[in-house]
């Protein structure tokens, strides 16, 4: 973050964590204020200049009954998207690290709908990550009909991929050897490709044998990761759709494993995996430039004593998607 910027406004608390290397900021924004713009998101999960991360995770209240909280997700690049299932894991952890909670099963909201995450021994959470999404206008992906392979032209050349939605949209190709698949080159232009129009991560999938894979995947809006929860899920779904993988999959990233159970078609695809904590944090935020949202903040502080209260009805000023 800019010097200019730095050190105006309110502390914040937050959490590094992981789930395989794929990295958040995580926030609890039930109990302290919370508010960011696209750009201070940009510049803090920025590696040489801010906190470095991949998506930055909230915690926030539920907005529907017998859900426990609501689940927002934001990308390095500052856009708000739908699910991150190595963040679900980690989700789950903090919550109950941070004492929001001590269920061992949590149910909660995202964009696309509820997703229950399991607490299990040793940092190790399952998510049932709810049925995938095969329909082409749901996903979103361009094509007439529904397949389980897709052709696509990129830049002059043909490939072929599998698209899924796991909440968000993923693209998956074959490939013989992930350390040598065109993640780089072919990963940018297919997370833009106009067949894609709410954009998509791009997953190469190697099959090893029917219970094992790997996986790369080059992440919508913030680049190739270490590890994607969701695109592991999504790279079983195709593997199942093209007859090549069991229904319970080991998969490989490049950050570590994941255990991966679809049953087929209808059924929820389950999710396991670790977490970790890194360290905890304390940042100033960047100060309001508004003189009359100042002068108000001021009011509302020297009304309670504490803003807390009314920090909980505030919405960050991103929206959603
Ligand atoms: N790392 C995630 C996915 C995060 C969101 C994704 N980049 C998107 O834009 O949909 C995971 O573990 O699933």
């Amino acid at each position: 973050m800019s010097q200019s910027r730095r050190g105006q406004g309110p502390l914040l608390n937050f959490t590094k964590m992981h789930g395989l290397g794929n990295d958040f900021m995580v926030v609890d924004a039930i109990s302290q204020p919370f508010r960011l713009r696209p750009d201070t998101i940009r510049e803090l999960a920025d590696r040489h200049f801010g906190i470095g991360f991949d998506q930055l995770l909230v915690v926030e209240p539920p907005g529907l009954p017998d859900v426990d909280f609501r689940y927002r997700i934001f990308n390095s690049d500052g856009s708000e998207v739908e699910q991150c299932g190595n963040g679900a894991r980690c989700f789950a952890r903090f919550v109950r690290d941070q004492r929001l909670t001590n269920k061992k099963v949590i149910r909660v909201q995202t964009a696309k709908g509820v997703i229950e995450l399991r607490v299990g021994r040793a940092g190790m959470v399952t998510v049932d990550m709810g049925v995938p999404e095969l329909n082409p206008p749901a996903i979103p992906f361009a094509a007439d009909r529904r397949k389980d392979i897709y052709t696509v032209e990129v830049g002059g050349d043909t490939v072929e991929l599998s698209a899924v939605s796991m909440g968000n949209p993923h693209g998956v190709l074959l490939v013989d050897n992930v350390d040598t698949a065109p993640v780089g080159e072919l990963g940018p232009r297919l997370e833009n490709h106009p067949r894609f129009p709410a954009r998509a991560n791009i997953g190469f999938l190697q099959v090893i044998d029917r219970t094992h894979a790997r996986l790369r995947v080059f992440e919508r809006g913030s680049g190739e990761t270490m590890a994607c929860g969701s695109g592991a899920c999504a790279a079983v779904v195709a593997g199942c759709l093209r007859g090549l993988l069991d229904s319970r999959v080991e998969v490989e990233l490049k950050g570590g494993h994941l255990v991966i159970e679809w049953q087929g078609e209808g059924s929820p695809v389950m999710m396991e995996g670790p977490t970790a904590s890194v360290f905890e944090g304390q940042l100033r935020l960047p100060g309001d430039p508004s003189p009359r949202r100042r002068k108000s903040a001021r009011q509302g502080d020297a009304k309670s004593g504490t803003n807390r209260k009314n920090h909980r009805q505030r919405q960050p000023v991103t929206s959603r998607p």
